[in-house]
């Protein structure tokens, strides 16, 4: 296909001590953001987990879908997650995606962010079968949001706060996930709707 590295240009890389993030403001997706964005919105079996956390249950805020190999087994926050299989727009969007990042993916963690009121708490993405520098590319489709990151340790560092515009990937890699968590904040005003889409490399048979 022609036109397949015209947005993606050279990415930023952000100045974090003990981090290796990488941002590109826009990939081609091949397709209008707004046709992907509707496409994954109305196509993607959404679920609304519930999770455990330090013995409490609680709903999720946001919706979520877990696609991958066969095997690619994902286990968070008391979640068991058995991967459903590619569809052909989420095997072309992580052909793109892997090419840009220099980086293979079996699998990816769909977010659904549906209004203000959804969010994703403080973490690091370092579970077992991720590995122990995990390679995370994350696509950001529709309103824009704000992505905060804190390091585990230095209380001197200030929170970082890194706007992910639609059609935008920001790069995870190396010794991030031991140094940092990262989450997406509330919004006290409304707002319109967000699908994330995190590729990650899991290893089969850990969990
Ligand atoms: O929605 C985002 O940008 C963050 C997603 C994320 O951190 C994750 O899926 O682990
Ligand atoms: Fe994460």
């Amino acid at each position: 296909m022609t036109g397949d590295l015209f947005d993606n240009g050279e990415p930023r890389l952000l100045d974090l001590p003990d981090a290796d993030i990488r941002y590109w403001p826009r990939v081609d997706l091949g397709a209008p953001l707004d046709r992907v964005l509707k496409e994954l919105i109305e196509q993607t079996p959404w679920r609304s987990e519930v999770i455990t956390l330090w013995g409490q249950q609680h709903p999720q805020p946001r919706l979520t879908a877990w696609f991958g190999d066969p095997g690619a087994r994902y286990t968070y926050s008391g979640l068991a997650l058995e991967p459903l299989p590619w569809t052909d727009l989420l095997s072309d969007v992580r052909r793109r995606v892997g090419t840009l990042a220099d980086a293979s993916f079996n699998s990816v963690l769909m977010n659904y962010y549906r209004d203000h009121r959804d969010s994703m708490g403080m973490h690091s993405d370092d579970e077992p079968e991720l590995g122990r520098n995990p390679v995370i590319a994350s696509l950001s489709l529709g309103e824009q949001r704000t992505f905060v990151l804190k390091h585990r340790f230095r209380k001197d560092l200030k929170p970082v706060n890194i706007e992910l515009e639609s059609g935008s990937l920001l790069l995870m890699k190396g010794a991030t996930q031991h140094h940092w968590k990262h989450g997406i904040n509330k919004l006290s005003r409304p707002c319109g709707p967000r699908v994330n889409l995190t590729f990650r490399q899991v290893s089969a048979g850990l969990t």
